[in-house]
């Protein structure tokens, strides 16, 4: 699970200059009924578009979703307005648009995130923002925010209100819940359904998963699925890459590391694939030495940055435009507004790589969604749809 591009929340600061606060309270009022050529001229005498009112915690732009006016949610954009402030109730002014049914007005607001994540991430690779930009993950260093603490951490095991199995790392945050073996299992079914080798009389195919999880829902944790695919044979060869010091011992009790055809690599995935001689060395094991005819992604406790370089090394990992890439995709999925955006610049820098992705929508029924929640610290999941990600290397003509 990767964490998401992360809302804006700012402090609404009470020592605000009376001067500032009144631009501001000015600017919401006008946000609420004034006209553009209103809104405008307060933005351009200096009225702070990034306020959010104190009592429900609404911006300039929340307030001007509720007009359903494009132009002057363009307006305030331009002028400051922050595309992922969300309110007391951790909605986005996306979501407002949402509520009242305005397309248009939404995709005004999401394509602005789109726009400012992928600037954002311009400047960074240019060394020119440090990571205190709008959109950064504000700094979270429990188990669950940071990978270093999360792999430190201890984790237990429970049986959730649900009647299913659940882990849950030192802080209480979920880890892998039995509520995603459907999706586990879809992940899986597109991943290998399509591959020559995973076809009846195949070869078999070779597989990288990285993140074995707690195989607590023995059947449907992935690497379990991989190994007995919808259709063809088993894998020839499956590599698990895995770093959580009780996960690896879990797996050896379980026999993983005797299951046909398989090599645990232990330790951080970015140990194994970012050094030129370890990746040289996780290639070289491989039946082609050139790679994985399906990878899938599935970590814990870090943040999109660390998605996207993985998505670097796709190129060098896939082997052949018939290999399937997956990752869990957690994006922002608290929120529809920051997940779509979330997916969308997901897509952009695959795309960037030379993949290209097709999305599949997967209904998540309501009461799977709120029973699981009970006793546990961080919803990482709010969404009646599940997004899942196929990418493949694009052949030169695409
Ligand atoms: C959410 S679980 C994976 C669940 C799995 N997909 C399943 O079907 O059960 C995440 C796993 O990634 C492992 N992990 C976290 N950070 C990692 C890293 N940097 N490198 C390798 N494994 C990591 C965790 O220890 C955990 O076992």
């Amino acid at each position: 699970m990767t964490s998401p591009i992360q809302s804006s929340d700012r402090d609404n600061e009470e020592d605000l200059p009376s001067d500032l606060l009144s631009a501001a309270e000015a600017l919401i009022h006008a946000a609420k009924y004034e006209s553009l050529t209103v809104i405008q001229q307060l933005l351009a005498s200096g009225a702070p578009a990034w306020y959010q009112d104190p009592d429900l915690g609404w911006s300039c732009l929340h307030y001007a979703a509720e007009r359903r006016d494009p132009e002057l949610l363009r307006a305030l954009l331009k002028g400051g307005a922050v595309w992922n402030a969300v309110d007391l109730w951790g909605q986005t002014a996306g979501e407002v648009c949402i509520s009242l049914g305005d397309q248009e007005c939404w995709e005004v607001i999401r394509n602005e995130g789109v726009r400012s994540e992928m600037l954002h991430h311009i400047l960074k690779d240019a060394g020119q923002e440090n990571g205190t930009g709008l959109t950064l993950r504000e700094r979270d260093d429990t188990s669950a925010g940071n990978n270093d603490e999360f792999l430190k951490s201890e984790l237990r095991w429970e049986l959730g209100e649900d009647g299913k199995e659940r882990v849950l790392d030192a802080d209480g945050n979920g880890v892998m819940m039995g509520w995603e073996e459907p999706l586990m299992q879809e992940h899986v079914r597109l991943m290998t359904v399509h591959h020559p080798d995973a076809q009846i009389g195949g070869e078999g195919m070779s597989i990288l998963n990285i993140g074995y999880g707690l195989g607590i829902v023995i059947d449907n944790q992935i690497d379990r699925l991989f190994q007995d695919p919808p259709t063809g044979p088993a894998p020839r060869h499956h590599t698990i890459i895995e770093a959580h010091p009780q996960v690896l011992a879990h797996m050896r009790e379980q026999g993983v590391y005797q299951w046909p055809n398989v090599r645990v690599l232990e330790g951080r995935w970015q140990d194994w694939l970012l050094d030129l001689e370890k990746l040289g060395e996780t290639l070289a094991g491989t039946p082609s030495g050139m790679g994985f005819g399906a990878v899938f992604m599935d970590t814990f406790a870090e943040g999109y940055e660390e998605l996207k370089k993985f998505f670097d090394v796709l190129p060098d990992i896939l082997d052949g435009e018939d290999a399937r890439f997956s990752f869990w995709n957690g994006l922002g999925a608290t929120n529809a507004t920051i997940y779509s955006v979330s997916c969308n610049v997901a897509e952009l820098h695959m795309e960037d790589v030379g993949l290209s992705v097709e999305w599949h929508d997967i209904f998540i029924p309501e009461s799977q969604r709120e029973e699981v929640w009970r006793g546990v610290k961080r919803k990482y999941w709010d969404l009646p749809g599940y997004r899942l990600p196929i990418a493949q290397m694009a052949s030169p003509s695409q």
